[in-house]
């Protein structure tokens, strides 16, 4: 059983700085290039490496002048690798000229490019300057070295490293952390399925110290200000230089959600469903109307059919013709030819041949009832124009239109729509299927009466179907086939692998909650690594920063399963539905438009900004109608556990991290 680390460790490492110059070797010039970089280094690397990996370091730089000469670069260089220098930097000889060969020098010694590291230092002193496109920079790993090659303008050297430096940490950390020696051997073969089946609590905290190793959170880093640095040697297992950083850097919420779409962009089931089941979903195809609506000519109004020529006066009633009903069908042409004569008509049904406007009855007196021998006579007040409060052939809907396009959101007007046409089913993109999971092992079913002390009651499962439910009118009707709530799942291995591996089968969508942050138990992630491609790890935004994103392939039927793992604090578990799931599920299920408005909003009140993440703040919005913009009130204490603050909310404020302020951590 190893220990599990507790205290930050104290770490010696080595970065060499060598200055290749011809003039600078024989003494004709000074080095600037060189101690600037290692000034940086002193002063910013190693307070940031410090920080990020929660290490206290022992930083020693090794400073070296050769000449531009290839073996005497290469003769330091090698030394420095063999020594296991974490970083080896040079400055000088990259560019154009006969003695530059830096690269020509440093390239044969590299193990594995770093094209990654290039690319940045190019990008940004392109940004600056077009002369960098004469720079011949040459980045890569070797053994547990990072060797890069800076320009000799101390200039380009500052512009350069402070470039990269933001990304150094997380670098060094994972040439350094290879993952597979601190894993135990039972967790060591590739596939999941030949791991041993039951965790002994030894093997799991095993498993959970390896995961440890591997997972601590470095955003809170400032917290080892609050921590006595422990100068004792490391007693874990593993590699002697793990940290416990997140292995997952924080992506931006847009990355994260253009990851997810690009993930689910092939992922659509098209199926032909009766209109009346395609509430809320997206068509599959285009819909044209066959037939012109309406398809004979309709009288708008109750009154007569007249012809408009015959104006004023008094007219004989022949008949009615009712909407679906009447007897003026029964009138022969010559009846109808009559002069001054009109039919009883109503609104929506068919005017009769011959007849070109309707007058009101409003319009309208009676002269004479009908008798058995006599016809009703009327007399017409106001005369009417041709075509007047008549419905023309196809004048809602020309034959041929357009009704419905895919992609369209298929709501209460369109199924009118189609029905009007005849359409009686309609091809439609379903919703994915999807299964809920909770995990937790402090979790009892929503429904026990007597929770023990410890534990509290799964309210995420309700939650999410009833959110999949509520936000199924923006993707479509989702019956209780598609949304299944797995139930509860113990922060166990087996449990948890099986509960994923059966969900994928019948699912195109698992939403999990909880286990995705940073203790010994949260086994989501690593599992998701294990049984598929984790796509991300951490997103910068709060609520909700261990957002998880994964896909489970099939191997046989290519069948592809999204894995939306949400952290579990309730509310970061809604908050990263509306922000992650639904527009993937709007998506997958064909609609053109998938993310929730955004609109401008007044504050009703200050907000406090987050020093480290942008916030996603629950608020309540209303029309102001006398400033006429919306004005937004704020749903209180906003601690992601808060349920409360979801409720009423019905919107979230995008608050903007705030830039300056220093993190309340660091005030430990
Ligand atoms: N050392 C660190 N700790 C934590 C970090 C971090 O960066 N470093 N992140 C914090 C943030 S932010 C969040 S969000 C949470 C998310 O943690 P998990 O996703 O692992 O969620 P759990 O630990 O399982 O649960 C969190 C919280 O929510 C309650 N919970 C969980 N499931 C349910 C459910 N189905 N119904 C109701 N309540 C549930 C659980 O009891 C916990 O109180 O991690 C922070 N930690
Ligand atoms: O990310 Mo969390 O801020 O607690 O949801
Ligand atoms: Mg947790």
């Amino acid at each position: 059983m190893t220990d599990i680390v507790q205290q930050p460790q104290l770490q010696s490492w080595e970065v060499g700085v060598l200055t290749i110059s011809d003039r600078v070797s024989r003494q004709q010039a000074i080095d600037q290039s060189g101690p600037e970089l290692i000034k940086i280094i002193k002063e910013q690397l190693k307070v940031i490496l410090e920080s990020q990996l929660n290490i206290t370091l022992k930083l020693s730089v090794i400073y070296k002048v050769v000449p531009d000469d290839i073996d005497a670069i290469r003769s330091i260089v090698s030394q420095w690798i063999a020594k296991d220098f974490r970083m080896i930097i040079t400055t000088g000889g990259t560019g154009f000229s006969p003695r530059d060969q830096t690269p020509e020098a440093i390239e044969p010694l590299i193990k594995k490019k770093t094209p990654g590291i290039v690319v940045a230092m190019l990008k940004s002193s392109l940004d600056i300057t077009a002369h960098a496109m004469l720079s011949r920079p040459v980045a890569g790993i070797t053994d547990m070295s990072l060797i890069f090659t800076l320009p000799g303008s101390v200039k380009a050297v500052r512009e350069n490293f402070i470039t990269i430096m933001p990304a150094l940490p997380h670098a060094l950390a994972l040439i350094a952390s290879d993952q597979k020696a601190s894993l135990p051997e039972s967790h060591q073969s590739k596939d999941i399925n030949k791991q041993p089946t039951s965790f002994s609590s030894d093997d799991s905290s095993k498993f959970g110290v390896s995961h440890t190793q591997g997972g601590h959170g470095h955003s809170h880093g400032g917290h080892s200000h609050g921590h006595s640095h422990s100068h004792g040697h490391h007693t874990c297992g593993g590699n002697k230089d793990s940290v416990r950083g997140s292995k997952y850097p924080m992506i931006d919420v847009d990355k994260a959600v253009s990851i997810i779409l690009e993930q689910c962009k092939d992922i659509k089931t098209v199926e032909s469903v009766p209109i009346a089941e395609s509430l809320g979903m997206a068509c599959a195809t285009s819909v044209e109307s066959v037939e012109p609506f309406p398809p004979f000519r309709a009288s708008i109004k109750d009154g007569y059919a007249v012809r408009s020529v015959d104006g004023v006066g008094q007219y004989v009633v022949l008949g009615s013709s009712l909407a679906g009903g009447g007897d003026a069908h029964r009138l022969t042409e010559q009846q109808l030819k009559a002069e001054r004569s009109c039919v009883r008509i109503t609104t929506g049904a068919m005017m009769p041949e011959g007849y070109d406007a309707v007058v009101m009855v409003e319009d309208t007196q009676i002269i004479t009832k009908a008798t058995e021998s006599q016809l009703e006579v009327i007399n017409v007040d106001v005369a009417v124009a041709v075509g007047q409060d008549i419905r023309a052939v196809g004048s809602d809907i020309k034959a041929g239109t357009t009704v419905l396009n895919k992609g369209d959101k298929i709501g209460a007007a369109e199924i009118g729509l189609l029905a009007t046409l005849g359409v009686t089913t309609i091809s439609v993109f379903k919703p994915p299927k999807i299964t809920i999971i909770s995990t937790g092992d402090e979790l009892m079913p929503h429904d026990t009466k007597e929770v023990k002390e410890g534990f509290i009651r799964d309210s995420n499962s309700l939650t999410l179907s009833s959110i999949v439910k509520e936000a199924s009118q923006h993707f479509g009707e989702v019956g209780a086939q598609t949304v299944k709530n797995y139930g509860i799942v113990k922060d166990e291995l087996e449990p948890l692998k099986e509960a994923l591996v059966k969900s994928a089968e019948c699912s195109d969508v698992i939403i999990t909650s909880g286990g995705v942050s940073m203790g010994e138990l949260d086994l989501v992630k690593p599992l998701l690594e294990k049984l598929g491609k984790v796509h991300f790890g951490r997103v910068n935004m709060k609520p909700g920063k261990p957002l998880t994103f994964a896909t489970i392939e099939n191997g046989q039927t290519g069948k592809k399963t999204l894995v939306f793992a949400l952290p579990g604090n309730p509310v970061s578990t809604m908050v990263t539905f509306y922000l992650f799931v639904l527009p993937a599920l709007r998506q997958m299920s064909g609609h053109s438009q998938i993310n929730l408005p955004l609109v401008e909003t007044k504050l009703g009140e200050r907000v406090r900004m987050d020093p480290e993440r942008p916030e996603y703040h629950r608020c309540f919005i209303s029309w102001d109608f006398n400033q006429s913009c919306f004005v937004s009130q704020s749903t209180g204490s906003q601690a992601s556990c808060r349920l409360l603050s979801m409720k009423k909310s019905n919107a979230l404020l995008i608050l903007p991290k705030k830039e300056g302020l220093r993190s309340k951590k660091e005030h430990l």
